[in-house]
């Protein structure tokens, strides 16, 4: 039996404000999911102790309130490297949840083979969770069977998206309007972006801030020193040249849940 959590109706009226509707969990943006940008970090920006290392940041009750926060969204969604570092379970482990998130992973290349014995995989046998949905920009027809059969066999699938959008250093990638139109079209209203770095520094671009209904992050007491895994969008600059703040959030609250703060703000003006 897996690990049980609880989290009070008090501290989840905290969070409302920044969730999607309980009503019919939709975006102001009715073509659009919700997106609540989440993660936990370090005093020095650090998801990880180093890339591939799996490192624990939330306590127990900041823990709790990330698995109510699943429990809110109809999707999770993860880099490849953090699924492939970390073989996360991506479900929702509240005891009074009704319903599991759906796990999205971003794969441009197809580095995941999917396997009976990926965690992920295992709690949906178990009735635990659900299969991921695996965007990547490798043709359908191009995917290797023994993936694509694991992975419907559990009720997951491949979907193909353009990842041909200009990204840093010359590498291509996924455009964020693109992931959000391809969840929309599974009829996905809400998704929470857990990580990791890449994910949340490219869609910590100004030119994505307007598709972030809400950001709620995670702050543990510890520094985890150089070398760590970093939330640090890339620089914005005004027209002289002079660099400015890449984002600042608004509408700001710090509630804090055991030994963590937990930062509440909206991204957009
Ligand atoms: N503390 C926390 O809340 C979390 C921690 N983590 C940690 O983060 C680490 C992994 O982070 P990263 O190495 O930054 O990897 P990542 O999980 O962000 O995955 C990076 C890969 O995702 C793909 N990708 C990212 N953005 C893309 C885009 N816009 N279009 C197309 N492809 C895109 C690329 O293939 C890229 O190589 C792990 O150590 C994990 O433990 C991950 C999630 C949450
Ligand atoms: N909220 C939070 N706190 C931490 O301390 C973390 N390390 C993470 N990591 C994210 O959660 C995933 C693990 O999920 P499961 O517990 O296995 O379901 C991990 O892959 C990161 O996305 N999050």
């Amino acid at each position: 039996m897996s690990e049980q959590l609880t989290f009070a109706p008090s501290s989840a009226a905290l969070l409302e404000p920044y969730l999607p509707s309980l009503h019919n969990g939709s975006s102001p943006s009715p073509s659009r999911p919700f997106v609540t940008l989440t993660f936990a970090t370090s005093l020095d920006s650090s998801l990880s102790l180093a890339p591939g290392v799996r490192t624990r940041l939330s306590g127990p009750d900041s823990k709790a309130m990330t698995h109510y926060l699943r429990s809110r969204h109809s999707a999770i969604l993860v880099g490849i490297s953090t699924l492939l570092a970390d073989d996360p379970g991506l479900n929702c482990r509240i005891s009074s949840a009704t319903s599991q998130p759906r796990p999205i992973i971003i794969d441009p290349h197809l580095r995941w083979k999917p396997s009976g014995s990926d965690k992920v995989l295992q709690l949906c046998r178990k009735g635990q969770g659900l299969a991921p949905y695996v965007l990547t920009g490798v043709s359908i027809s191009d995917i290797p069977q023994e993936s694509s059969a694991v992975l419907y066999d559990h009720g997951g699938k491949f979907i193909h998206a353009d990842s041909s959008a200009p990204g840093p250093n010359g590498r291509s990638r996924f455009d964020w309007n693109d992931i959000l139109n391809a969840l929309e079209r599974e009829s996905l209203s809400s998704v929470m972006v857990e990580g990791g770095a890449q994910i949340i520094n490219s869609l910590l671009e100004p030119k994505y801030h307007d598709l972030v209904d809400s950001v709620i992050v995670t702050i543990a007491p510890t520094w985890l020193g150089q070398g760590g895994v970093v939330v640090s969008p890339g620089r914005v600059h005004d027209e002289n040249g002079v660099p400015l703040p890449a984002a600042r959030l608004s509408n700001v609250q710090w509630h804090p849940f055991g030994e963590d703060v937990v930062l509440c703000g909206t991204l957009r003006s």
